[in-house]
């Protein structure tokens, strides 16, 4: 097990002090409606679609440094960006950029990374113990990951890059990174913490149109990185890596990404890679029943769950070429919406309810049948609903030339046997969706609620 120090282990450096502007960013935005406005009702600091920041320095050194990589001629022309280089070659700090300095708290009620939107770049990492890793090692490693990610998260961050830091993210800010971390069925028999396992950790059942690969399914932890820029996310990955060292060994990684923020014009709905606006019709913290759907309230079963929730992982492949050959015409029945904007075909614009009972002038439902979003509605699952948060994914072309590409579908919810279980049992059979979907791997995870200040995730399965 690793004896790294906590600043050995998470130290980030930041170059002088902060400097708290309240800077804010311009023009931002890739994230979703409702995201948006779950991120509000969190508590993230936005400003525009993406949060607020808080401003930190770069050096004239590193600026200069980075002037000089991509071209320092370039930088130098006018316009905004050549202001801010022209402070800093004067020796004046420049506040970090909108996506840098946007930062999510580590702690609070419910861990980060479930009701906020998804960032432009995210790792899902499940983890097995090692031989002869006990529930004492387990609790050790949980409170060096989170003393980690407390820090990696912080606002302020150290003074002094760490001798391990590999400095990925030297420069950078902490870009919306969020880790959460989960607890998979096998972790309770491994640690002597059977009487610890929840109901709702049963296995997930067979579906017809399951082709799993158990290689790349479950595992004893789960953690979920996400963060708005890449160097950020891996950096993350790299620490929590090297701190399991010892005690846990990887037992699959998946990577995806979404929107970039301010690659949009302004905040909407993200798309995936079918082309779809994917998302619209998610809960939404303002919704009176948000957070008996998506939280395991207080006084629920196990006691330690208190205020965490369960994540469903589904690798889904998109069978791309497939669904490229159908008209946009037909993709739109497939769905029951409208590509361009993702109005429900039943009338209205994107966030217009969909209604289920409309018919066409010749007689035939204005969402068909088999159309995904009358299938997954909560009003065809007995009010059976879900938060999704996704992540796409492409990892290359198969040897056919298909690409290995899809979705990293997450689904939250305070219980799965009301949440993704009856809707994908609905799904399974009756989506025309399904005939462009493989699902390739699964995994379901108990996510502990959040921490207060010096607690570390999982402290009360592990200490109670
Ligand atoms: C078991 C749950 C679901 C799986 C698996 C799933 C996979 C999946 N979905 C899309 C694309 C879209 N899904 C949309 C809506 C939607 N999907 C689910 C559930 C699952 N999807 C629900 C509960 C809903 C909302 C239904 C409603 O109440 O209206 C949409 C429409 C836009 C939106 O509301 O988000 C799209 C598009 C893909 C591509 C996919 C697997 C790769
Ligand atoms: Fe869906």
């Amino acid at each position: 097990m690793s004896n790294m120090s906590k600043a050995a282990r998470t130290g980030r450096p930041r170059n002088g002090a902060a400097m708290d502007d309240g800077t804010e960013a311009g023009g931002a935005g890739a994230a979703n409606g409702a995201a948006i406005g779950q991120a509000e009702a969190n508590g993230v600091a936005r400003s525009g679609a993406r949060p607020r920041q808080e401003s930190a320095p770069i050096s004239r050194r590193r600026l200069l440094g980075t002037a000089g990589a991509a071209g320092a001629a370039g930088l130098m022309a006018g316009g905004a960006a050549g202001a801010g280089v022209a402070a800093a070659v004067d020796g004046e700090p420049v506040a970090l950029a909108t996506v840098g300095s946007a930062h999510i708290p580590f702690e609070g009620a419910h861990q980060a990374g479930i009701v906020q939107p998804a960032q432009a770049r995210g790792h899902l990492v499940a983890f097995d113990l090692v031989a002869g890793a006990d529930r004492k090692d387990a609790a050790a490693l949980l409170r060096r990951w989170s003393d980690a990610v407390r820090t990696m998260t912080a606002a302020d961050r150290p003074s002094a890059p760490a001798a391990y830091d590999d400095q990925v993210a030297y420069d950078a800010g902490p870009s919306s990174l969020t880790v959460t971390f989960g607890f998979g069925r096998s972790f309770f028999g491994r640690t002597g913490l059977g009487s610890a396992l929840p109901e709702a950790l049963a296995p997930l059942p067979d579906f017809a149109g399951d082709r799993l690969d158990a290689a790349r399914s479950n595992g004893d932890l789960w953690v979920q990185i996400g963060a708005d820029d890449a160097l950020v996310a891996f950096h993350a990955l790299r620490v929590l890596q090297k701190a399991a060292g010892g005690t846990a060994a990887v037992r699959w990684q998946m990577n995806g990404f979404n929107r970039t923020p301010g690659a949009a014009p302004h905040p909407m709905t993200g798309r995936n890679l079918m082309g779809q606006i994917d998302g619209t019709n998610n809960p939404k913290p303002s919704d009176p029943d948000f957070a008996r759907r998506v939280f395991v309230p207080a006084g629920g079963s196990p006691g330690w769950m208190a205020g965490g929730s369960y994540a469903v992982v589904r690798r889904i492949r998109m069978l791309l070429d497939d669904w490229d050959h159908l008209a946009v015409a037909r993709q739109e029945k497939v769905i029951g919406r409208r590509k361009s904007d993702g109005a429900p075909l039943s009338g209205g614009t994107e966030f217009t309810p969909v209604d289920l009972a409309k018919f066409n002038a010749d007689g035939s439902p204005a969402i068909a049948g088999d159309a995904h979003v009358r299938v997954a509605a909560p009003a065809s699952n007995g009010g059976a609903a879900m938060l999704r948060r996704a992540f796409s994914y492409h990892d290359g072309i198969d040897q056919d030339g298909t690409p290995d590409a899809g979705l990293l579908f997450v689904a939250w919810q305070a219980d799965p046997l009301k949440g993704f279980v009856p809707v994908q049992r609905k799904l399974d059979g009756g989506d025309g969706l399904s005939r462009f979907l493989r699902h390739e791997s699964s995994g379901l995870f108990a996510v502990p609620g959040g921490v207060g200040r010096g607690e570390y995730v999982g402290q009360r399965l592990l200490e109670g």
